[in-house]
């Protein structure tokens, strides 16, 4: 294989696994948007029922349970846990916009 050729195939290869991702990286926008879309109603609840912002039980069954996804998918954990947290953590700054407003 030339020099060239090889470049081309590389090339191409790299072009197939970045569609992948972008596919990817859409499905994850659009899981999350979907997911807000459900927690800012949880934040109207809590609000309307004067409940806290944030559940830590809740939160460690979530933890649990993703770690166990994460393992069973060969996914660091601890990744996986950090994501939720993340995530987490902003659902609750909405949670408590929502019960000041
Ligand atoms: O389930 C709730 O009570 C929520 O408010 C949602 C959520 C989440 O984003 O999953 C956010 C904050 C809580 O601490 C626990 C879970």
């Amino acid at each position: 294989m030339s020099n060239s050729s090889m470049d081309e195939s590389v090339r191409a290869e790299l072009g197939r696994l970045r569609d992948s991702i972008d596919n990817i990286d859409a499905a994850v926008i659009h899981m999350l948007a979907e997911r807000f879309k459900a927690t800012q109603q949880v934040g109207h609840l809590k609000a309307a029922h004067k409940l806290p912002p944030a559940d830590p039980a809740r939160e460690a069954r979530q933890i649990a349970r993703l770690r166990e996804l994460a393992e069973n998918a060969k996914l660091d954990p601890a990744f996986a846990e950090k994501f939720l947290n993340f995530i987490i953590a902003e659902v609750i700054r909405h949670h408590e916009t929502i019960a000041r407003a």
